[in-house]
């Protein structure tokens, strides 16, 4: 007789790796016992000191982009490779896996995803904790109110240069770094008035109120969007930084690398 584990079974049948998201020791360890080539663990820290690893900067509340995260992460790594087949245990609802997906490994699961921390000119460190401030932000926004924001991050030198101030630069003498604690609280104050945020390649805050003024040639971005999009678009293709743009209209918090739109989150969803 054919139950509905047998069927469930075809999920994990023949694969190639198995992608362990979050995983307890217990788990990598069983995992492990039975083909320890085979797992790769995707987490926010290395405290089973796997022997394949992929580093979740952000907890990537949306499972789609988990995965791809892990993904692309472990293709860097050479863990994985196109054309093989992944089952991907993951927790869907919270901590403890609860879901398993089955995919290739295809050149359209390459979003750009991983490539936006890893291999991107700011520290890895710096990009996370300005998607921290802007789902923060997005969250709460202002005063209770919706309020959008334009982080420019890396690249400094040549952002300034494709930039104008709309008014004094708070941000002049201070030495102050996204992830200080009293930064956080600045950038909110500051994200009121209008303008981007200039981030150096190591977090440094070197303005505020800038006015980006990048070629709009060959950027693409989705219909819709409006000048804060598209000019936080635009100077990624002009320079070496990333963009991160929160929407004051629709609540999302958006990233641009090399004039694209590369990831797209709900700080709802956080
Ligand atoms: N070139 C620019 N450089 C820096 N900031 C800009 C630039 N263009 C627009 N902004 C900022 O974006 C704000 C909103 O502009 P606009 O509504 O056109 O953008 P948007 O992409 O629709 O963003 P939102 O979704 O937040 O409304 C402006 O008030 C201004 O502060
Ligand atoms: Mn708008």
């Amino acid at each position: 007789m054919t139950t509905s584990a047998d069927l469930l079974a075809d999920l994990v049948a023949d694969v190639d790796e198995v992608f362990l998201f979050s995983p307890t020791g217990s788990t990598y360890d069983d995992y492990r016992e039975i083909d320890d080539e085979a797992v790769v663990v995707v987490a926010p820290e290395d405290d089973l000191d796997a022997e394949r690893y992929v580093e979740l900067p952000l907890e990537f509340d949306n499972v789609r982009d988990r995965i791809r995260f892990g993904i692309e992460g472990a293709m860097d790594h050479g863990y994985c490779a196109e054309g093989d087949v992944i089952a991907c245990a993951v927790g869907v609802f919270g901590d403890p896996i609860d879901g398993v997906i089955r995919t290739p490994v295809t050149e359209s699961m390459h979003s750009g995803i991983y490539d936006l921390f890893a291999n991107s000119r700011p520290d890895p460190n710096v990009v996370r904790d300005v998607f921290d401030v802007a789902i923060e932000l997005g969250k709460k926004g202002q005063k209770g109110k919706p309020v959008g924001a334009l982080f420019v991050v890396g690249d400094a030198g040549k952002v300034m240069n494709k930039s104008r101030p709309l008014s004094y630069n708070p941000f002049e003498k201070s030495h102050v770094h996204v992830g200080d604690p009293i930064v956080n609280v600045m950038l909110k104050e500051f994200s009121r008035l209008d303008g981007a945020f200039v981030i150096s390649d190591s977090g440094k805050i070197v303005s505020a109120y800038r006015y980006l003024e990048p070629g709009a040639e060959g950027v693409d971005i989705p219909k819709g969007l409006g000048a804060r999009h598209m000019a936080g678009g635009a100077i990624t293709r002009d320079t070496n930084a990333i963009a991160i743009v929160l929407s004051e209209s629709d609540g999302l918090v958006r990233a641009f690398k090399g004039g694209s739109l590369v990831l797209e989150l709900d700080p709802e969803e956080y």
